[in-house]
């Protein structure tokens, strides 16, 4: 067969499938439109026709999203047997129901993934197809075995399909991430469908395709275990807005739209942390004493009087003595449930105290009863009189319970020494008090306690997101908040489940929940799977992400964190309690922490949760950055941990690492230099420090929003406005942006400004310098006002020695 035969064959193939992919599609929007237009009947069927207009929507996604890149790859097995792989899965409507199109998570694909010469996996040949449209535009064959006619050629390392990999990374960058599904690698492969039910973990320098490995394991795991997933939902943390917005269109590319996507500035539903921070702020805030500073706030929030109260009921004037508050105030803390539910308990024992004055008062008007409660061999509650002699009934006590309970001035007091409590309130004050932060920090150095302070009514930033969280924990729900039906159900169940584990484990839920020890049972074990389930499928219009997202107490069921190593210790905590299944995919590199209360080492983030019962995969090839920039990133990489190893890059460079020392008055004219030589198509992006130093605001996108093309300078700091002023003239669209907010993305071109001042940023300066390197998918440029300090100048200079040695 030549070249245009085969290629023939598969453009009828082609038209074959998008033409059954029509027919599905016009057969489930006439499904979809037949639930839509029945209305009435029961509420078990109008929910069975909720769930069913639900599936015909995203099947319907599904089929739309498909269409595009629908088959893009074959494989012809030893035995002659076809695969054709694609998106999705696609059957003919004959009797057979033959396989037209097999989807690329569907087992019988995987040797299209891992197939090389030494290892084909049945495999023959594998074909990669490039279409546009109904159009096939070319076809690239490797044979996996030695063809009849020919030689078979060199494998390439662990590189499989080289060719249109190549071609794929060689493609200019548009500022939205795209999926690889034609060009996953053999080692990307294993992550995607790793059975590991546990946490795994996916380590890998810049560049390896940790994020696309992430979202294609999401897609790949909803593909295989639909039913549990689609219930639960799929919960995705990234390090900030600009980053979703950078990866929003994988998953929907593959078919996907029911995972929630999230920053930490948006964890904590309700609450949009847009305020800047400190790095020290950061740094303290993250750090796992915040546990006890918090509880210590809430704990001073508990009141006892200095002095004994004369509460009026029923024109009695009754008591409370400070020792009687104390007494109930440990009750209720004894009892261990949350602020909020722990209150009912205290409210409790003060109206029994009062009660029982109150009987003492109309049944022993001499009061003797009342001494004898407080001699010193009395309990401090009182009794309620002589059993023998009662003078009242069971039923009148009632009734003079309910009239102390019912006593607008007993619910002052109560509300005055244990009131409800809200987190954002509760951090907000506590914040914004330097009395209150040295009473629950006393233990923190003045410079320690001044970071945490913030003026009242300032926005939260996302380092007080997980304190707002933990807040949540303690203080629990607010008993007097609306809430569905379900959720109240469910917090009920909890609320049983908790108790059980009391008995059972003699010790409190929120101590086990302080080092949360993986070998103690939580509640979320306990609280029985179908209770779990009636609550994730709650009758109710909104789609599981929508309910999953704005419900701070939902149990995913999966949760996958890309940048993971950014993690502070609090930060893991809320991570963990919207995980309570474990079932996790973290994606990282311990290299590239910038944040000063981020992790360097994965055992001792993990540890405290799942001990040593995690799995490490690791991804080693780069596939953004050519050889040219690599060298400097490896460079780099030896001055942060001599041991680490760098990816290896797959392509080499096409230009140098452009060294730029102008006049420090020259910078704007050289940047924009640089960009203006950029072909249009190419994305560009002017990285700049965070000018982060202490005091300042740091930079993080919290503002938690949308689409940001337009608006591409937006998180510039000041000192360089003008920098992006000029950028945006030569080039409109041009991203000029604080390092910290190049995680995660990249662009063809990258201009790194003033990198010495970067380094300078202590502690995290030469991981932030390394992240920003990382970036160019083609060209890096680095510009130094006044010249390249020593380090960077060292590493010019090493390199242009190496390219001597290597012309010589
Ligand atoms: N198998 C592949 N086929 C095609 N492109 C790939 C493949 N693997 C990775 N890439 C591309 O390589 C680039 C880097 O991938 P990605 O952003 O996932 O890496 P990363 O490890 O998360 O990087 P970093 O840690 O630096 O943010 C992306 O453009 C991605 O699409």
């Amino acid at each position: 067969m030549t070249g245009h035969d085969a290629v023939d064959e598969e453009q009828r193939h082609l038209g074959r499938l998008l033409d059954r992919l029509e027919e599905l599609r016009a057969d489930t929007r006439a499904r979809l439109d037949a639930v839509l237009r029945t209305s009435g009947g029961t509420p078990q069927a109008r929910s069975e026709r909720e769930s069913f207009a639900r599936l015909y929507s995203s099947e319907l996604a599904a089929f739309s999203a498909a269409n595009l890149g629908l088959y893009f790859g074959r494989l012809d097995m030893g035995d002659g047997e076809v695969r054709r792989i694609g998106r999705v899965g696609l059957r003919d409507d004959d009797e057979d129901l033959t396989t037209l199109l097999l989807d690329w998570r569907a087992d019988h694909s995987r040797p299209f993934y891992l197939a090389t010469t030494a290892r084909p996996e049945g495999a023959h040949r594998r074909r990669h197809l490039r279409t546009i449209g109904r159009r096939v535009i070319g076809i690239h064959d490797e044979y996996l075995t030695a063809p009849e006619d020919g030689e078979l050629p060199e494998d390439h390392d662990d590189v499989v399909g080289e060719s249109a990999l190549l071609e794929a990374l060689d493609t200019a960058r548009s500022g939205h991430m795209t999926d690889i599904v034609a060009t996953i690698q053999r080692e990307q492969d294993e992550i995607i469908r790793n059975p590991h039910a546990g946490v795994l973990v996916v380590q890998g320098g810049p560049g390896t395709g940790k994020t696309a490995v992430a979202l294609h394991r999401a897609a790949y795991l909803l593909y295989t275990h639909r039913q549990r997933l689609d219930r639960s939902g799929v919960l995705i943390v990234g390090p900030n807005a600009r980053f979703l917005d950078y990866i929003a269109r994988v998953l929907p590319s593959l078919g996907e739209s029911g995972v929630v996507l999230r920053t930490l500035a948006d964890l904590y539903p309700g609450v949009r942390a847009t305020g800047p921070e400190t790095l020290r702020g950061e740094e303290v805030k993250g750090s796992g004493e915040m546990v006890a500073i918090l509880k210590a706030a809430v704990r001073a929030r508990q009141l006892a009087p200095r002095s004994e109260v004369v509460v009026r009921v029923e024109g009695h004037d009754l008591t409370l003595a400070p020792a009687t508050v104390r007494a109930a105030r440990g009750r209720a803390r004894m009892t261990r449930r949350p602020h909020n539910q722990a209150r009912e308990a205290f409210a409790t024992r003060i109206v029994d105290a009062l009660t029982e004055q109150y009987v003492a008062a109309l049944t022993d008007p001499v009061g003797r009863a009342e001494d004898d409660a407080w001699s010193p061999e009395g309990d401090g509650v009182g009794d309620l009189g002589d059993p023998a002699r009662p003078l009242l009934d069971a039923d009148d006590r009632a009734e003079l319970r309910r009239e102390v309970k019912a006593s607008r001035e007993v619910a002052e007091v109560v509300d005055e020494w244990w009131p409800v409590l809200r987190p954002e309130r509760l951090l907000a004050d506590l914040l914004s008090s330097r009395e209150r932060i040295a009473e629950a920090a006393g233990d923190y150095v003045a410079e320690d306690q001044e970071a945490l302070f913030r003026r009242d009514g300032a926005a939260f930033s996302v380092a007080d997101v997980p304190l707002l969280d933990e807040l949540a924990e303690l203080l629990g729900e607010d008993p007097t908040a609306d809430g569905s039906e379900a959720d109240r159900a469910w917090a009920e169940q909890l609320r049983q489940a908790e108790e059980a584990l009391e008995i059972l484990t003699g010790s409190a839920v929120q101590d086990i929940e302080d080092d949360l020890d993986p070998e103690v049972l939580m509640a979320y074990d306990v609280v029985d799977a179908e209770a779990l389930a009636r609550r994730h499928s709650a009758d109710s219009d909104l789609t599981v992400a929508d309910r999953a997202g704005a419900d701070r107490t939902w149990a995913f069921g999966h949760v996958i964190v890309d940048e993971a190593q950014e993690l502070s210790t609090m930060a893991w905590r809320v991570i963990m309690r919207r995980s309570p299944n474990r079932w996790m995919t973290l994606v990282g590199d311990v290299a590239q922490t910038s944040s000063p209360a981020g992790i360097d080492s994965w055992h001792d983030a993990l540890s405290p949760y799942v001990d040593d019962r995690w799995v490490l995969t690791e991804l080693t090839v780069n596939y953004r950055t050519p050889e040219t920039i690599s060298a400097v990133a490896e460079l780099l990489l030896a001055e942060i941990d001599p041991d680490a190893s760098s990816p290896r890059p797959v392509r080499p460079g096409r230009r140098p690492v452009a060294w730029r020392e102008p006049e420090p008055d020259a910078v704007a004219r050289v940047v924009t230099e640089e960009i203006r030589a950029v072909p249009s198509e190419r994305a560009v992006a002017v990285l700049v420090p965070d000018d982060g130093g202490e005091g300042d605001g740091h930079g993080h996108d919290g503002d938690g929003g949308g689409d940001h093309e337009g608006d591409d300078d937006e998180g510039t700091p000041p000192r360089y406005a003008a920098l992006a002023e000029a950028a945006e003239e030569v080039r409109p669209g041009t991203s000029v942006l604080p390092l910290a907010l190049a995680k995660g993305l990249e662009f063809d071109v990258v201009v790194v400004v003033d990198p010495d001042r970067v380094l300078a940023r202590s502690p995290q300066g030469l991981q932030d310098l390394y992240v920003g390197a990382t970036r160019a998918t083609q060209e890096l440029v680095l510009v130094q006002p006044g010249g390249f300090g020593p380090l960077l100048a060292g590493i010019r200079d090493r390199l242009a020695a190496g390219d001597r040695e290597l012309s010589a």
